[in-house]
């Protein structure tokens, strides 16, 4: 589906700029929902913000789009600096963001078609262009079929693609998805998933994602920011913040996505169960891990792989298996070396 601005040419816009903003609600004590934030959210990309209940991403998704004002710092959407413009200015910037919600949030009394229309209408787009539009949009989702359908009648997918032609309606260049799987199935969660991959790669929007689950963050994101307590406390690309996570609640999460470390009690029973050394090899593509266990036998050491997981990540494998080895000291040490002269290694 071609949009306007591909077909004027122009390059990605939608980037969102945050300085050193804050947002505090008054009360006794005072909440500081957002503190200090400064991140750049760059155009044509899929950001993820992922932290725990109560971190401050919803607060910060309604700063973005000008529904909250700043405490202080200031905030830029695409070209526009929108800290203290008056609301008549903030709505002309709102045309520019789509919204879709963990609960969809669609109108019960319109169909799919009703729903999708009601943006034009505002916009105050004629008949004929919005038919059209809307026929255009169903098609993008997959949702032609269903034009005259209630949301009742759909599955939670098929409201979320709604809610996402819907929030499409008017070419914006930046897409705001608050939670937008935490609803659904884990199957329904990867069709959702893989549309906001084309809404980015083929249409060209950037997406905002918040999310609490690390595996969304994995799945779709480029770039990926984690906030606690208001703060961003790590931010940087997907794979970086995977790879080498440099706060204890990016490591938490990461954890979580991964499940490739065993957890303390799972631990407790392999040493029961598994005499030898315990080591945990971080596994990458071009590690050459292969090559290192392929030289076991030689060097007397036997080895089992005892718990793992290896997942795809920004296309590239990655992951980590914890092995028993068993030798003698020299031998497992020497092992130990060689791996470790390729990856990362720990010893459990
Ligand atoms: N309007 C408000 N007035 C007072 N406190 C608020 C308001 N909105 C949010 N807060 C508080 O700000 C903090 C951050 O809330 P926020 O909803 O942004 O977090 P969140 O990360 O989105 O969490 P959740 O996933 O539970 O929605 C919380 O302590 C919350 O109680």
């Amino acid at each position: 589906m071609p949009t306007a601005r591909e077909a004027a040419g122009r390059a990605p816009a939608g980037g969102v700029g945050l300085r050193g903003v804050s947002r505090q609600f008054p009360g006794d004590p005072p909440v500081l929902a957002v503190d200090d934030v400064t991140l750049d959210i760059p155009a044509g990309r899929i950001f993820g913000i992922i932290g725990a209940s109560g971190a401050g991403k919803s607060t910060l998704v309604r700063l973005i789009n000008g529904l909250e004002p700043v405490t202080s710092g200031s905030i830029r959407v695409g070209d526009t600096e929108i800290t203290g413009l008056p609301e008549h200015k903030l709505r002309a910037v709102r045309t520019g963001i789509g919204m879709i919600f963990q609960q969809f949030n669609l109108f019960r009394s319109r169909t799919v078609f009703g729903n999708v229309e009601y943006p034009l209408r505002i916009a105050g787009w004629d008949a004929e262009r919005r038919r059209a539009r809307v026929s255009e949009l169903l098609g993008f989702v997959g949702l032609s079929g269903r034009a005259r359908a209630y949301p009742e009648q759909l599955s939670g997918g098929q409201k979320q693609r709604v809610g996402i032609a819907r929030a499409l309606a008017t070419n914006p260049a930046l897409l705001l998805a608050d939670e937008p799987t935490s609803a659904l199935d884990p199957d329904t969660t990867g069709e959702v998933l893989r549309l906001l991959r084309r809404v980015n790669t083929e249409l060209g929007v950037t997406i905002v994602v918040i999310t609490h689950e690390m595996d969304v963050v994995r799945t779709i994101c480029d770039r990926v920011a984690v906030m606690a307590d208001g703060r961003v406390v790590e931010e940087g690309e997907v794979f970086d913040v995977f790879a080498e996570p440099r706060s204890a609640v990016g490591a938490s999460f990461v954890g979580s996505a991964l499940r490739d470390r065993p957890s303390d009690g799972e631990l407790e029973r392999l040493h029961a169960t598994h005499p030898g050394t315990l080591l945990r090899v971080a596994q990458r593509e071009g590690v050459g891990l292969g090559v290192a266990l392929g030289g076991a036998a030689a060097r007397g050491v036997d080895f089992e792989i005892v718990h793992g997981g290896i997942q795809t990540l920004q296309n590239r494998a990655f992951g980590s298996l914890t092995l028993q080895l068993r030798g003698t000291p020299e031998a497992v040490d020497g092992l130990v070396a060689e791996i470790a002269r390729r990856t990362e290694v720990e010893v459990l």
